[in-house]
């Protein structure tokens, strides 16, 4: 773990961070509700190792997405997920053939891919990869996709549709279509003032205060989703030690409530605030 956080200085390339940024976040520990190092969270089908299988088998996809962006740079935006979405479900299979079709990456595919592909885009463009420039990328590339997907279906189906209908949350489309706001505004301005594994404990607790989680909605309602959001922002107000994040993670087992959504976003701040 120390290894990584001290790598990340020297590495710029997109795909490579993004690599780094699911390890680094399986492996800190304690993540309330989540897998870790040191139990699996609120989940009985998935472990430490499944999630080591689950990223062995997705990292390769991520320079595949940086290559298509940059294929496709000269395209317009607009078209770009008709272009990628193939190879994101392509890359969603392996997930699944890696961990014997438990769901353990699927949004982190999603967020991650769109990273790398607009990563490829932006140097097919022969411009500079930066954070704010990658964000707005990829809200030009999920334009509409909110409504297209969610907002404009004649009946709820999917468990996001049935959210956006009853409580208008956009879960990771939304995210996305908007730039990865919640990292922007609720992590990157406190990123460079904290260090090491506190700086990536409070990133999440960040995270799961802002983040319209839609695993948490899934799993425990919208109740599930308020208690998780006021607990973190107790936490970030009185400040914490590890004994606490391992009370907030006894509490959210006991109620079988995980963030997996603030935990992509937390792999998604890694790769932004590398750049
Ligand atoms: C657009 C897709 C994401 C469509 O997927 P879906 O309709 O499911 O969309 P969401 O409901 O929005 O959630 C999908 C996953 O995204 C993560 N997530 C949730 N909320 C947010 C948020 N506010 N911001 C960002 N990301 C969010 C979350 O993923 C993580 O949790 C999953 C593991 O947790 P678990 O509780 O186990 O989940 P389940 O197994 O589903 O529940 P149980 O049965 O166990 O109770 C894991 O996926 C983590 O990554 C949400 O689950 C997208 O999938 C899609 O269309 N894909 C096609 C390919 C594509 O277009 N790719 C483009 C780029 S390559
Ligand atoms: N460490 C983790 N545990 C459970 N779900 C997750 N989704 C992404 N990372 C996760």
């Amino acid at each position: 773990m120390a290894g990584l956080l001290a790598t990340k200085s020297v590495i710029a390339d997109v795909p490579e961070l993004a690599a780094q940024a699911l390890r680094l976040e399986l492996d800190l520990t304690p993540k309330p509700g989540l897998v870790d190092r040191a139990n699996n969270g609120s989940h009985q089908d998935m472990d430490h190792a499944l999630f080591l299988k689950s990223i062995a088998a997705i990292t390769p996809w991520f320079t595949v997405f940086a290559g298509a962006g940059k294929a496709h740079a000269r395209k317009p935006a607009s078209e770009q997920l008709r272009l990628l979405r193939p190879m994101g479900i392509a890359c969603e299979q392996a997930m699944f053939t890696a961990t014997e079709g438990v769901n353990t990456h699927k949004g982190g595919i999603f967020s991650l891919g769109l990273l790398c592909f607009a990563a490829g885009r932006l140097q097919g463009q022969g411009r500079m990869v930066s954070a704010d420039a990658l964000c707005q990328q990829v809200s030009e590339i999920c334009c509409g996709l909110v409504a297209r997907e969610l907002s404009d279906r004649p009946q709820a189906i999917t468990a996001g549709e049935k959210q956006f209908r009853q409580y208008g949350l956009t879960g990771a489309r939304g995210e996305a279509e908007q730039g990865f706001i919640t990292v922007r505004r609720a992590v990157l301005p406190f990123w460079h003032q904290e260090h090491g594994e506190r700086r990536l404990h409070n990133a999440l607790l960040r995270l799961m205060a802002a983040n319209r989680d839609s695993n948490l909605v899934s799993r425990g309602g919208i109740e599930g989703l308020h208690y998780v959001q006021d607990y973190a922002a107790r936490l970030l107000v009185s400040g914490w030690d590890s004994d606490a994040l391992r009370e907030m993670d006894d509490a959210l087992m006991a109620r079988r409530l995980s963030p997996g959504g603030s935990a992509d976003l937390l792999a998604v701040a890694w790769v932004l605030a590398g750049l």
